[in-house]
């Protein structure tokens, strides 16, 4: 097999999500934060309008307690659970960094917001392969206040983003073995 081939679907199987809780807490350069960060700015997109932001947290307490106000201040009297409160406030675990990738509407509205929002997603692709390279992981979170609309007006976001997730990365010491519940022939439409 072509070492290319062989070197890319390895590092595409290697790649896992990891738990923050199994991260490690060392702390991955920012030189290789900002590496994975360009090969992201290299997903196709539609129109080249490169319509994906990153917002990123060298410190990942200081994402997690901005993420517990924010469940705070949408939950409050009778519906706040402080349970959830804690989890939140402690979820980055031994997260070295935490990146919220967003897709950001690019200047050609004839494009689908849907088109924007794919295009962002292969960002956050090439993102996680390049962690997995460097061996670092990633655990891609919608969970908590993620995907409301509160969220995305705290981190400053336009009427026409979207919050793709949130990614918590950092080193481990674990490999979770991948599982794939479905064939890939069950996937496939394939016409001779
Ligand atoms: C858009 C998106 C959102 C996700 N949100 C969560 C989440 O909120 N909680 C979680 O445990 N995993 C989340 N995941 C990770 C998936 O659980 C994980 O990718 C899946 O189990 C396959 O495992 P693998 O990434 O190791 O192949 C998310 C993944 C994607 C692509």
């Amino acid at each position: 097999m072509d070492t290319t081939f062989s070197a890319v679907a390895d590092n595409i199987k290697k790649r896992r999500t990891l738990k923050p809780s199994t991260m490690n807490g060392n702390k991955i350069p920012n030189a290789h934060i900002a590496s994975v960060l360009e090969l992201a700015d290299w997903a196709p997109n539609h129109g080249n309008t490169e319509p994906w932001h990153f917002i990123v947290f060298e410190d990942p307490k200081v994402y997690s307690e901005q993420h517990a106000e924010l469940y705070k201040a949408a939950n409050p009297g009778e519906s706040f659970n402080p349970t959830v409160y804690a989890n939140l406030s402690s979820q980055f675990g031994g997260a070295s960094h935490v990146i919220i990738p967003y897709q950001k509407r690019g200047d050609l509205p004839k494009i689908p917001k849907f088109e924007e929002v794919i295009a962002a997603s292969c960002a956050v692709q090439n993102l996680l392969l390049g962690a997995t390279a460097l061996n670092f992981g990633a655990f891609w979170s919608t969970g908590g206040m993620v995907l409301k609309p509160a969220f995305a007006q705290h981190f400053g976001l336009g009427a026409e983003d979207s919050v793709l997730g949130v990614l918590f990365l950092g080193y481990t010491e674990t490999q979770p073995e991948g599982k794939r519940k479905t064939p890939i022939e069950n996937k496939i439409t394939w016409n001779k």
